[in-house]
């Protein structure tokens, strides 16, 4: 009997080390039980990963969720799963293609005038690491989509969310913008050789500089604007790279991602936690991993790129900045 104990408990020490280190990896369940009956909820690219699920776990705290996506079949098939699972009513599907001004001025136009209220605009959509493809008005896809849609989108939906305030910008970052350098001799990868990865890391640290400007400019409003790592997750990010759902189901390396890597549905906490959290009202400005706010990389804290890096993405989607003041953004037509 006694030859077993040892073998039994060295197994169970070994399950039980794994069962914390996983916990530990995946930082678990969001830690505010907040619920927001009355609250509209935009969630951009959200038919998927960790979109679909912050807009279902913020279904089931009672707001109002629009998904906004791309593929508008996707998105109807997403907003019908969260309608199913959360058995709440008000999730509808509506199309914004961040790679297009024109899709993100008539989904703004739209929100403007269907919807009373915003009161929590995530900033969540992105692509990483895709080939040298470029937006529908010339911009490099990943500076375009992850970026310089997502400014746009904001800005033109400031109007709402101020006069819903207070209300709350999330912005989905990522631990990569440690590795990126705003390069505004060449923002768009037209003279240098493209590099998938520092394109991604690039427009990753331009999302947080432009929620550090954005909380500086809205101090007082009542708006805040907070950037934010989910953690490493198992998404269809990785569509361009070869890390999608055949590595992660396959049997030799499955279970290494498992350990390592987030569920979508675990990587949506950290959002949904800084969509709700009422200990977060009134904080603005920061840059979360997980559950935790977190110094950024140096560059991320220099307000004179993050200014630049503003007026330079105001010219570039054609917002007139001559009369721009927080909530009074204007497309000028390009
Ligand atoms: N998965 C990770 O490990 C990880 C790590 C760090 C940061 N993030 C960030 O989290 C966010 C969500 O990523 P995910 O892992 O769920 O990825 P995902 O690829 O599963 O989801 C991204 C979503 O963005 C949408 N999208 C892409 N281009 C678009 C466009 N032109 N217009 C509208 N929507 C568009 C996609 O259709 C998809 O719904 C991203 O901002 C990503 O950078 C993810």
């Amino acid at each position: 009997m006694n030859r077993f104990l040892l073998p039994a408990s060295a197994l169970g020490a070994a399950v039980g080390g794994v069962v914390l280190f996983k916990d530990y990896v995946t930082g678990g369940l969001c830690p505010s039980k907040a619920t927001i009956p009355g609250k509209t909820v935009i969630v951009t690219g959200a038919n998927t990963g960790i979109g679909k699920q912050t807009a279902l776990e913020l279904a089931r705290r009672g707001g109002k969720i629009i998904l906004a996506c791309r593929d508008m079949d996707k998105c109807e098939a997403a907003a019908r799963d969260i309608r199913g699972e959360t058995l709440n009513h008000r999730v509808s599907a509506w199309h914004l293609d961040l790679a297009s001004l024109r899709s993100i001025q008539e989904f703004a136009v739209k929100v403007t005038e269907k919807e009373e209220r915003v009161d929590i605009l995530i900033n969540n959509a992105a692509v990483m690491r895709c080939p040298h493809w470029t937006t529908e008005d010339g911009f490099e896809m990943q500076f375009g989509v992850n970026y310089l849609g997502h400014f746009l989108l904001t800005n033109l939906l400031m109007d709402k969310l101020k006069a819903s305030a207070p209300s709350r910008v999330i912005n989905l970052s990522s631990l990569a913008h440690i590795a990126g350098h705003i390069d505004f001799d060449d923002l768009n990868w037209q003279k240098r050789k493209y590099n998938t990865k520092e394109a991604y890391c690039q427009s990753k640290l331009a999302v947080v500089l432009f929620t550090k400007e954005l909380s500086r400019q809205l101090q007082g409003t009542g708006v805040t604007a907070n950037a934010l790592h989910p953690g490493v997750a198992r998404t269809e990010l990785g569509r361009h790279t070869g890390m999608h759902k055949s590595a992660f189901s396959s049997s030799l390396l499955g279970p290494f991602f498992w350990l390592l890597f987030k569920s979508p549905q675990l990587a949506a906490q950290p959002s949904t936690y800084l969509a709700v959290a009422e200990e977060l009202e009134g904080v603005s400005g920061k840059y979360f991993d997980g559950f935790k706010e977190k110094v950024p990389a140096p560059e991320a804290e220099d307000e004179e790129v993050a200014r630049r890096l503003w007026a330079e993405s105001a010219r570039l989607v054609g917002l007139d900045v001559s009369h721009w003041s927080p909530g009074r953004g204007h497309v000028q037509s390009r």
